[in-house]
C-alpha cells in the first residue's frame, strides 16, 4: 500500500524514538543537565511501540529507524528490535546511535535483524569530542565502530555535525577517512533545535562544507539508494566510501520528505520542526489496529510543505532533539 501526502509525497520511513535518556550530553542536543527526567509510565511500554511499528507498516511505512536518546541504553531494546524486525512487509530496520555500548552490543543488534547501524561522531580530536559531548570518550566511539565491522554490519554511515570554530577544521580530514574505509561520512548542518544563542554563527551551510573539500578532493556524484534519508551523496574520486551533505537548514530536501516520527511518549510529528504532535496514546489499547492506523494517515495528510527555518531565523519553539530522535 502506498501512502501519499498531501503534496504528493510518498512517505515510507518511520523514525521510532524509543528513550530520551542519553549516556551523553552533547550540546547541540541537550542543556548540561540533561532532559527533564519523564517516569516509567510517560515512557511508551515496548508493546505499545511495537504496535506503533507494525501500524506504520500496515498503512505503507517500509523503512523503520529506532533512534532516542540514545536507543541502546533502553534496557530489552535487543528483544524488542528482534520484534520489529519481523513484521511482514517491513523492509528496512535500521538504527542511529552514538556507538558507546556497540562494543558490548553489535553482535546481539546484528543477530536481532538490524541492517545498518548510523554512528555519530563529531570529532576525532579527544578533547574537541569531549568538548561537544560534555563526557565522552572518542575512543570508545572508535571501538564502536571496529565493533560494528566485527558483527557483520555494512559500512557504517558516520554522522557529524559541523559547527564553526568548533569542529569544523576537521571536515577535511573526516572526507580523508573515506579514501581507505569504505564508510560513507555525512555532514550534517548544525540546527538550532534548542536555539542557543547565536547560532547563526555555529551553522555553516552545506555549500560551504563541499567546497572546503573540493578545495583538496576532486568530488563526484552518487545515486542515492531507495527510501534513503535527506543526505546529497559524493565520492572522492577512488575513494572506497563516500560523503554526504544534509542541508537540514536550508531545507532544500523538504520536498522529497518521506518520513513521520513517534517519540518514546507516544507523540507523532509529522515534520521535525512542527510544534504540534498528536498523541497516540488514546489509540494503543485495545484489540483493533484500525484507530491507530487512521490516526497515523490523518498524521501523514496534515504533514507541512517545509519547515519554517532559514540560516537567519528559526519560528519553531526550542526542543531537544533526544526527545524527538533527530
Ligand atoms: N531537517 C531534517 N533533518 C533530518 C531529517 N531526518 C534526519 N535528519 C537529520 O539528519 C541527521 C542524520 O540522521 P540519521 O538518523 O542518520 O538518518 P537519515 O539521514 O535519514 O539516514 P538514512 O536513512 O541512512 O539516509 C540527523 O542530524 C537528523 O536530525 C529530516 O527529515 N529533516
Ligand atoms: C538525537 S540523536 C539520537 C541517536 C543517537 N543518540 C545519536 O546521537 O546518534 C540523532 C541524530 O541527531 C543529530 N542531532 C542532534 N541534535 C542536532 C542538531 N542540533 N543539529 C544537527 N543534528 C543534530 C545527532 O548528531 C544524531 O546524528
Ligand atoms: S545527539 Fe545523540 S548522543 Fe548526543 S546527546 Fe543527543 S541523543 Fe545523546
Ligand atoms: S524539516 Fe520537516 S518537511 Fe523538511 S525534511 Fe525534515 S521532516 Fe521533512
Amino acid at each position: 500500500m502506498k501512502l501519499v501526502d498531501s503534496f504528493g509525497r510518498r512517505i515510507n520511513y518511520l523514525r521510532l524514538s524509543v528513550t530520551d535518556r542519553c549516556n551523553l550530553r552533547c550540546r547541540y542536543c541537550m542543556p548540561a543537565g540533561g532532559v527533564e527526567k519523564l517516569g516509567h509510565g510517560d515512557i511508551l511500554s515496548y508493546e505499545e511501540l511495537f504496535r506503533i511499528a507494525r501500524a506504520a507498516v500496515t498503512i505503507g511505512v517500509e523503512k523503520i529507524r529506532i533512534t532516542g536518546g540514545e536507543p541502546l541504553v533502553r534496557k530489552g531494546i535487543v528483544a524488542f528490535l528482534e520484534r520489529v524486525a519481523a513484521i511482514p512487509g517491513l523492509r528496512q530496520l535500521v538504527l542511529t546511535t552514538n556507538g558507546l555500548l556497540l562494543p558490548e552490543m553489535a553482535a546481539d543488534l546484528r543477530a536481532a535483524g538490524v541492517q545498518r547501524l548510523n554512528i555519530s561522531l563529531d570529532s576525532l580530536k579527544a578533547e574537541t569530542f569531549r568538548a561537544i559531548t560534555r563526557t565522552g570518550d572518542v575512543q570508545r566511539v572508535l571501538a564502536g565502530i571496529d565493533a560494528a565491522r566485527a558483527a557483520g554490519f555494512p559500512p557504517p554511515k558516520i554522522n557529524m555535525v559541523v559547527m564553526r570554530g568548533v569542529n569544523d577544521d576537521e571536515v577535511v580530514e573526516f572526507a580523508r577517512l573515506t579514501i581507505d574505509r569504505p564508510y560513507t561520512v555525512r555532514y550534517i548542518e548544525y540546527m538550532p533545535a534548542t536555539r542557543e544563542e547565536n547560532w547563526q554563527q555555529l551553522c555553516i551551510p552545506a555549500h560551504e562544507i563541499l567546497g572546503r573539500i573540493t578545495a583538496v578532493y576532486e568530488l563526484e556524484p552518487v545515486e542515492k539508494g531507495a527510501m534513503a534519508g535527506p543526505s546529497r551523496d559524493f565520492r572522492i574520486r577512488g575513494a572506497a566510501g563516500t560523503i554526504g551533505v544534509i542541508s537540514a537548514v536550508s531545507g532544500h530536501f523538504c520536498n522529497e520528505c518521506n518520513r513521520i516520527r513517534v517519540t518514546s511518549t507516544g507523540t507523532a510529528k509529522s515534520c521535525l520542526f512542527s510544534d504540534e504532535g498528536l498523541d497516540l496514546k488514546p489509540f494503543l489499547g485495545g484489540d483493533d489496529p484500525a484507530p491507530l492506523e487512521d490516526a497515523l494517515r490523518r498524521l501523514v495528510e496534515c504533514k507541512p510543505a517545509r519547515h519554517g527555518m532559514d540560516a537567519e531565523k528559526a519560528e519553531h519553539t526550542a526542543f531537544s532533539m533526544a526527545k524527538i530522535g533527530g
